[in-house]
């Protein structure tokens, strides 16, 4: 068995990518964020304040004739941009792409930060980093992915993103012509729960390759590419309008420069991101605000959808691996 659902940009600038997902009998379906950097899914519920969940689509498990409780238990989780949520869980069949998982745990939010609030362009999250990032309490719950992997045809999911346009999200099976080039495939360390490798390098433009370690996870829900200080500061150092924005918190450069692309070593392949994706947005008249960034402070890189959007990603849980393709 496989599944194959449909992703799109929240909104002009790919901050972030949405995916309908059905929940409960009869279907309730939601647009949700899918995030390979967390490990919960939750969703605003019948049980979020009406103040909190006004603009979004909510899930009242009272409607669903599936659904069961999952009594004392809770979950509270604080992601890297300190956004914020908690509640209590249910379970109940969750189906993505045409594939059903039964007695899934969706957890309900009855606290939600506001930041949450105002972004009504989802209306929770699918975690799909590893099952030991879960947050429930007292007993950690499964991811929707892991649950399924089992019933998989291949226990693997890919992500496709693409800027501007529809891309997809495919459970237990790679379509292949979704990339352009080879599919290179890297260990993952599942220490910290996340989709974590190592990069040996990087390259800037046609520049010649730089040995650099990265230790980086793949994050559908970060929308950046965040590395090290010394390759953004190599990188924007060849943009010559770039200078760092203390009130954008990040380099911005003139709208209208070309930029350089940017590549990263994967095992003894190379992924390269165009410099168009660099461009990450508009911030006022003809300044704009890169797409690569500094990971200070995080303690860790994130390969973010500026990064995934110039590629097909493989999780690969069975062989605990990552791939990567150029698209
Ligand atoms: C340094 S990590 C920051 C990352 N957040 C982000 O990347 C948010 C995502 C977002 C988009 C639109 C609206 C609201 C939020 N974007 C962001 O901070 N941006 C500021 C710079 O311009 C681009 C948009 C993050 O916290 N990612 C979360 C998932 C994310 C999904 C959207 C809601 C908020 C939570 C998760 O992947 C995570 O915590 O990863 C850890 C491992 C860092």
């Amino acid at each position: 068995q496989t599944g194959s659902a449909p992703n799109h940009p929240s909104d002009s600038e790919d901050d972030e990518y949405i995916t309908n997902v059905s929940i409960g009998t009869p279907a309730q379906v939601l647009p949700l964020d899918f995030d390979t950097g967390s490990s919960d899914l939750w969703v605003f519920s019948s049980e979020t304040p009406s103040s909190s969940a006004r603009g979004h689509t909510i899930y009242t498990p009272s409607k669903s004739s599936t659904s069961k409780k999952v009594s004392g238990a809770s979950w509270s989780i604080t992601y890297g941009d300190n956004s914020s949520s908690s509640g209590d869980v249910y379970t109940d069949t969750v189906s993505i792409g045409g594939f059903s998982v039964t007695g899934q745990a969706v957890e309900s939010a009855t606290k939600v930060s506001s930041q949450f609030v105002q972004d009504t362009s989802n209306s929770g999250l699918v975690g799909l980093a590893l099952d030991s990032g879960n947050t429930v309490k007292p007993t950690k719950q499964k991811t929707w992915f892991s649950n399924a992997s089992s019933h998989l045809a291949s226990p693997v999911f890919t992500a496709d993103l693409n800027h501007q346009a529809d891309g997809s999200y495919n459970f237990g099976f790679i379509d292949t012509s979704l990339a352009s080039g080879p599919i290179t495939y890297v260990p993952i360390s599942t220490g910290n729960g996340f989709w974590e490798f190592t990069s040996s390098s990087y390259a800037i433009g046609g520049g010649s390759s730089k040995k650099h370690s990265t230790d980086g996870i793949a994050d559908t829900g970060t929308t950046l590419l965040l590395l090290d200080d010394t390759i953004v500061d190599a990188y924007y150092n060849q943009v010559q309008s770039a200078q760092y924005d203390d009130s954008q918190e990040g380099y911005t450069f003139d709208c209208s420069e070309d930029l350089p692309s940017f590549s990263f070593a994967v095992g003894s392949s190379t992924i390269t991101v165009p410099g168009s994706l660099i461009n990450f947005a508009p911030v006022d008249g003809n300044t704009c605000f890169g797409g690569l960034q500094s990971d200070d402070g995080i303690g860790i890189s994130i390969f973010g959808d500026v990064a995934i959007k110039a590629a097909l990603v493989v999780f690969d849980l069975g062989n605990k691996r990552l791939g990567w393709a150029q698209k």
